[in-house]
Formats: structure tokens, C-alpha cells, sequence
């Protein structure tokens, strides 16, 4: 044995969250930051910031980050793996350009990002990755080193992640009135994108209809829905369905939507519906506004019994994963060949986003991938 650290070649974990705001004043200039050049409609930003203001005009999610950031610190501690975390945000302090700044006036060379995203896509994969470029590109400018950054396969099959769904669809379902339990079907939620990114998302073999972002999105459903059907002797109806669509209305995106879902299905005589965010890491806006505001009102217009399952947020269960996700990277970063843990039909996914992996219209340099500029 060599006496380099199982997490060599790294010396960070960089944790890279969307970030959101703080209070009412910082509604407006987040919503510009999440925006900037996007050509998202007036009407729908003025509605999504009356979101943030409901619940004065704060986030969860950057609570949620401080947990999980939390629970990574505490799992490497007990675990004997002494690789310092940083956390960094696209678009809202702690803005990750600084957090980069810190990392390698701390000394840091060579980084391994974690993004809170699970699952491939424009929005999801490579957009952090162009803002990974932007960041290296401002510390280059500045004369400082510049860190070689990689990030983490996408996590959305891995035991750690999808574990802790299950047990919060079984959860969920326990919350049920007992006489429409048996009978409750399962709504399998994620963030809905426009049909073209979702069907040029992942690598150029996965293109086609969905594309990897569908593909990935209805493994992780069978799995939680084949363990719950297991775990209650109950084979129940599931669907995978969409929330949160913005852009303009004539332009596609992937549906049905979650509230359209439950029309339909209680218009099918479905007694009740466990709603899963698998499309989300943790509670934040998404969850507790167009789920547990919007889509719950409408199934109590509709006389509906719903029940939300929580997010994995910092699960120690998750926690642990990507502990294993980590050293199994720094394996394969020193030529060894790991086991990659995955749950489902799809497999591992790739180290490396490939070229062509997730376009975006307007082509930009992305770090983090096989077509980054830097080392
Ligand atoms: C796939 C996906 C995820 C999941 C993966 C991931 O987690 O990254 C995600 C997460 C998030 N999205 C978030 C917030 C927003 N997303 C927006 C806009 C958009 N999201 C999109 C996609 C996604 N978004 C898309 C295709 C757009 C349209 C415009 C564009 O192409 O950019 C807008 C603008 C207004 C609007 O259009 O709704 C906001 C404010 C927050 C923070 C929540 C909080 O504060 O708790 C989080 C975690
Ligand atoms: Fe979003």
C-alpha cells in the first residue's frame, strides 16, 4: 500500500448548489442572477418571485445546503477521509467564483464537484458546468492558479440516493387514510425542460426522445416503484410526470404536468396519490411551492387525498454516497478500477461528460467535461 490518501488525486470537494435568497431584497436581484440572457417571460418571473415572497422571500435550499454540507463534514470524519468540503452557488452567495477564490488561496489544486443536481441535462449537468468555466476564467483574469476541476457521475441511480426515496414513498404512503392507501397510485415528479433540451440531453448516443434526462428519470421510478410494490405486496399505478415549467407557452416541454396528472387520474377514479420529487435533491421552492402549495390546493379542489414523500436532502444514507462516489473517482483518477455501485437498468454513469454531451443552443465553454478549455 502507498501511503497517498484514498481520496488522492483530490484535495477539495467543491458542493455546487443552485443558491437562492435570503429575504425579500434579495428576491428580485436572485431572479435576475438565475436569468440573465434567458429570455424567460416578465409574467412568469413576476409569478415565481410572488413564490419566494409567500414565504418571506427565502429559500430553503440554502438552509438545506448548510445540512448537507453538514452531514458530508460529519461522514468523512467518521469515515477517516480528511478532504476539506467547500460549498459554492451559481447564483447566490456563497457565489461560487469566491468559494473558488478561497479554495485555492487555502492551496487547493485539484477539485471534485458535487452538484445538486442528479440527473443529465442542459439545466441540470452542463449549465453548472459553463458557470464552473466562467468562475476559472474570472480566477485566470484575477492571476490566480486555477484549480483542475472535475464533477461527480450523475448520482440519480446510486443505493445512497435512491434508498432514502423509497423509504419516503413508503412513508408518505403510511400517511394515507388507511381506506384509500392500497389503492393510491404514485407520481414520480420532476422539473419539467423544453422536449429539445430533454431530447439532446446526455451523451449524443442517448439523443432521441427524452433523451437521457427521460431515461434516467423513469429508471429511478421503476426502481422506487418495483421496491414499494415489493415492500406492500401492492402492485399500484405510477407515472412519471413534470412541474415548474416556465418559457414561453408555444414552446414544447416535456408533460404532463403534476396538477394536469391529478385531474386525470382522479378523474379516472384514483382514490389517492403519492406525489415523489425524484427530480430534486432536497425541499427547496420547487417542492414547497408547485407541489406543496400549488399541486396540493388543486387536490383539495378536486376532494383528492395526496401525500408529498420528502426529498433525500442530507440523508446520512446520501452522505455516504458520495463519500463512495468520491473515492471511487480518486480510483479512477489514479488508473485503479473501482466498483460503481447502481441501482436500476441503466448502469453507472460516465466520469466524463463526452463532447456533445447535453448542447447548449449558444454554444459556451464548459469545465468539467472532455471539451473544457482547462487541464
Ligand atoms: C432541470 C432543472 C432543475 C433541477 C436540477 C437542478 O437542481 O439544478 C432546476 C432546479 C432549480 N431551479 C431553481 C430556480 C429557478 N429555475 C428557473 C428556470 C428554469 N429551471 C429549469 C430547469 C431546472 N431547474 C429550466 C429549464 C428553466 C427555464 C429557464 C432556463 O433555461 O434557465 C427559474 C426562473 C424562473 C422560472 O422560469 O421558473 C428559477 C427561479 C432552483 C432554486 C429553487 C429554490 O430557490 O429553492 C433550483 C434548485
Ligand atoms: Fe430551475
Amino acid at each position: 500500500m502507498s501511503d497517498q490518501p484514498a481520496h488522492a488525486p483530490y484535495d477539495a470537494l467543491l458542493l455546487l448548489s443552485f443558491g437562492g435568497p435570503e429575504g425579500p431584497d434579495d428576491v428580485v436581484p436572485f431572479l435576475e442572477n438565475v436569468t440573465r440572457g434567458r429570455g424567460i417571460p416578465r409574467e412568469r418571473l413576476k409569478e415565481v418571485g410572488q413564490h419566494y415572497f409567500l414565504f418571506g422571500g427565502v429559500s430553503p435550499i440554502n438552509d438545506q445546503n448548510r445540512e448537507l454540507l453538514r452531514a458530508l463534514r460529519e461522514e468523512f470524519a467518521a469515515s477517516g477521509v480528511d478532504l476539506p468540503v467547500y460549498w459554492g452557488n451559481r447564483n447566490w452567495a456563497p457565489y461560487l467564483t469566491d468559494t473558488l477564490r478561497e479554495l485555492v488561496r487555502d492551496g487547493r489544486r485539484r477539485v471534485l464537484t458535487l452538484a445538486t443536481s442528479a440527473y443529465a441535462s442542459y439545466s441540470g449537468c452542463r449549465q453548472y458546468r459553463e458557470n464552473l468555466a466562467d468562475a476559472l476564467a474570472a480566477l485566470e483574469a484575477e492571476g490566480l492558479p486555477v484549480p483542475r476541476v472535475d464533477k461527480l457521475r450523475h448520482y440519480f441511480n446510486h443505493p445512497g440516493f435512491v434508498r432514502p426515496m423509497i423509504d419516503a414513498t413508503l412513508a408518505a404512503l403510511a400517511e394515507l387514510p388507511e381506506a384509500v392507501r392500497a389503492g393510491a397510485h404514485l407520481a414520480f415528479t420532476t422539473h419539467s425542460i423544453p422536449t429539445a433540451a430533454a431530447d439532446t440531453s446526455g451523451p449524443a448516443e442517448h439523443h432521441g426522445d427524452g433523451g437521457a434526462y427521460v431515461a434516467q428519470h423513469l429508471d429511478v421510478a421503476r426502481a422506487i416503484a418495483d421496491a414499494v410494490r415489493e415492500e406492500t405486496g401492492t402492485d399500484r399505478p405510477w407515472r412519471l410526470v413534470y412541474q415548474s415549467r416556465s418559457g414561453a407557452p408555444h414552446i414544447p416541454w416535456l408533460e404532463p404536468d403534476i396538477c394536469d396528472h391529478l385531474e386525470a387520474v382522479h378523474a379516472d377514479g384514483a382514490p389517492a396519490v403519492v406525489m415523489v420529487p425524484i427530480g430534486f435533491v432536497s425541499d427547496h421552492m420547487e417542492v414547497k411551492y408547485d407541489l406543496d402549495t400549488e399541486a396540493k390546493a388543486k387536490a383539495v379542489e378536486l376532494g383528492l387525498p395526496v401525500a408529498r414523500a420528502a426529498t433525500v436532502g442530507a440523508d446520512p444514507r446520501f452522505a455516504a454516497a458520495v463519500r463512495e462516489l468520491v473515492l471511487e473517482r480518486a480510483a479512477a483518477e489514479r488508473g485503479e478500477r473501482p466498483e460503481r455501485c447502481a441501482l436500476g437498468a441503466l448502469g453507472p454513469s460516465h466520469d466524463l461528460c463526452p463532447v456533445g454531451c447535453c448542447p447548449a443552443r449558444a454554444p459556451r465553454p464548459a469545465a468539467a467535461g472532455a471539451d473544457s478549455p482547462w487541464a
